[in-house]
């Protein structure tokens, strides 16, 4: 297969390869989510994808036009049942120091080449990766998809649908394996293996142009080579290919093969527009591109970039296929698990409920819907059945039909019951499979007379009964999701308890410590005031004696005066008065 193939499917958006609906005045609905390492492109990718700067950088603030899903901290939580918080705002410039995860949604409407809107919801999942214990960022991503389906799950199975229900199920996740040049890691299997049950993956190298030739070569088969080793389940361009007529088909299988041999994608991106002139035609357009010293490197270039295939398989040739896959088996198959276990079910009992006892069937009934009732219900094969009798004839079969289909669809409720049972579930183009409709009517004949007989064995009407039950279903649900929380909320107040504890204890002994210092402390205060008063005692002693020096020596400095008086007198006119006074006296 040669390039030139690919780039005509890349670049038709009129092509009669693309084979998804369009309805010219409802925009179809398609959510991407993108999940990688910090710096491998993906903000850049999406930038370029959709050919405007939403998405921000980890360097750049969190834009208005974003929104925080979830912001999980790994110091809030107790693995490995974590919580998903609707917390603070989160701050991408801030995300590399906080270890933890997020959840971010962008909305954007583009229009592809034939004038359809496309309105698109990008979920970013900044700071996948970067915590030392990543399981976190597994559970907080599988969680986010679970809700999602249960979602949908619990509108279906209402009798009321909301008309404002917006359908936020996530189409495809792309995950940007690192571009080590090595292969897969162990983050990287043990996360597409996890997710792959709720979402379609495709796996992309980005930073393409960082590689030789040789170098990308090697990279992309060592990734298949770990993606067969360690049956890491993304997803298969060859999915629909049994059902393409070999000569009408051509074109498309020829695409398929081309793009199963592609995978991973190995794409440069660019958010840099460049004005270039054809030097034969001397024509100048506009094309994105890396400028680098040695030159430009145009990412629309199908030598070294899969970048304008990867966006032809996702806004165009694949779109639908990839909103069919996520219903008609991810969907479909978290369904039947989820009511399996809802009703205490294993999916082969459910298989083998082929007769229908409705002996106590009014009994049941007549009671408040509990998750008892329900189990009651569907022991009994009454789902299906309940189901069935609603419906016309055409659905009976297509709900018998379901059963005996290689794909695991759900078992109690078929796809056109869902469809109707959920008409207003925003984006109806999603609830329709060519395959399984294919399957249905190939398998539909054979089944007739056993529908027949299928369908006297139940009672009708019981409408009552479909009641009761599109009641339970979502209330089972929610009472589900409300026992989650409530359990995650516990092991969060643990958590916090026990951290609560430490801390406390810690502060216990950073108090016993800093009383032993103080009692040293003090003593050392006790001594050194005795030493201090013993040294004063000291000091007020000798002024005294100084004193006495003192006195002494003004004693001494008397005499001496007295002396030298005398010898004064001994000497001169003195002598004479001396006497006179004595003289005087007498
Ligand atoms: N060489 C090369 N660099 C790229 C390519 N795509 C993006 N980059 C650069 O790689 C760096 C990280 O790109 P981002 O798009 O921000 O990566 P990210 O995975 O979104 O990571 P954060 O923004 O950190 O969350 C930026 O400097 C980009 O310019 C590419 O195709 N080739």
């Amino acid at each position: 297969m040669n390039y030139s193939f690919s780039l005509q499917g890349a670049n038709a958006g009129g092509s009669p390869m693309i084979n998804y609906r369009k309805d010219a005045k409802k925009a179809i609905k398609f959510t991407i989510m993108v999940s990688g390492e910090l710096g491998t492109g993906k903000s850049t990718f999406v930038n370029c994808l959709l050919d405007r700067n939403i998405m921000p950088h980890a360097y750049e603030g969190t834009p208005v036009a974003q929104k925080t899903l979830t912001f999980t901290l790994a110091a809030t939580v107790a693995l490995p049942n974590t919580s998903v918080l609707p917390l603070s705002q989160f701050d991408a410039s801030t995300a590399n120091e906080e270890p933890g995860i997020a959840l971010t949604e962008t909305s954007v409407e583009v229009l592809d080449e034939d004038s359809v809107r496309l309105h698109l919801n990008i979920i970013d999942t900044p700071g996948f990766g970067d915590n030392l214990n990543n399981e976190l960022c597994f559970v907080e991503i599988e969680n986010y998809l679970k809700q999602q389906f249960d979602l949908v799950l619990a509108e279906e199975t209402r009798i009321r649908r909301n008309p404002r229900f917006v359908d936020t199920r996530v189409h495809v996740l792309l995950y940007f394996i690192t571009p080590t040049g090595h292969g897969l890691r162990e983050l990287d299997v043990l996360c597409m293996k996890r997710l792959a049950k709720y979402v379609n993956i495709i796996p992309v190298i980005g930073r393409a142009d960082t590689f030789t030739e040789a170098e990308l070569k090697h990279f992309k088969n060592q990734i298949k080579i770990d993606i067969e080793r360690f049956n890491v389940p993304v997803f298969q361009f060859d999915n629909f290919m049994d059902e393409y007529d070999a000569d009408e088909d051509y074109d498309l299988i020829q695409e398929c093969k081309f793009l199963t041999k592609l995978q991973p994608f190995a794409v440069v991106a660019s958010e840099q527009n460049f004005e270039i002139r054809d030097i034969n035609t001397g024509e100048s357009k506009t094309i994105k591109a890396r400028q680098y010293p040695w030159g430009l490197v145009d990412i629309n270039n199908p030598k070294y970039s899969d970048f304008p295939i990867l966006k032809s398989v996702l806004l165009g040739s694949h779109l639908q296929d990839l909103k069919d896959l996520t219903h008609d088996f991810l969907y479909e198959t978290y369904r039947t698990e989820r009511l399996s276990k809802v009703t205490g079910k294993s999916d082969d009992a459910l298989e083998d409920d082929s007769q229908y006892e409705g002996s106590d069937n009014q009994q049941i009934l007549a009671a408040v819907p509990s998750l008892s009732n329900l189990a009651q219900l569907t022991k009994n094969g009454e789902v299906s059945m309940l189901m069935n009798e609603t419906q016309d004839e055409t659905q009976v079969d297509e709900s018998f039909v379901v059963k005996s289909s290689p794909k695991p669809k759900s078992m109690l409720f078929s796809e056109e019951e869902s469809q109707k049972l959920s008409p207003q579930i925003n984006d109806s183009a999603s609830f329709v499979s060519s395959s399984s409709a294919q399957s249905g009517t190939s398998a539909r004949t054979g089944l007739d007379s056993t529908n027949q007989s299928f369908k006297r064995m139940s009672i009708a009407p019981q409408r009552h009964q479909l009641r009761q039950i599109s009641e339970t279903v979502p209330y089972v649900i929610r009472h589900e999701r409300i026992l989650e929380r409530q359990q995650k909320l516990e092991e969060i107040e643990m958590a916090s308890a026990r951290e609560l504890a430490n801390r406390a204890a810690l502060l216990e002994q950073k108090a016993a410590e800093l009383k032993a210092k103080e009692k040293i402390l003090l003593q050392r205060l006790e001594a050194a005031k005795k030493a201090e008063s013993q040294r004063n005692s000291v000091e007020t002693k000798r002024p005294e004696d100084d004193q006495s020096v003192l006195e002494l020596k003004d004693n001494e400095k008397e005499d001496s005066q007295n002396y030298t008086e005398i010898h004064d007198d001994e000497d001169g006119d003195d002598v004479t008065e001396v006497e006179e006074e004595i003289h005087e006296q007498h």
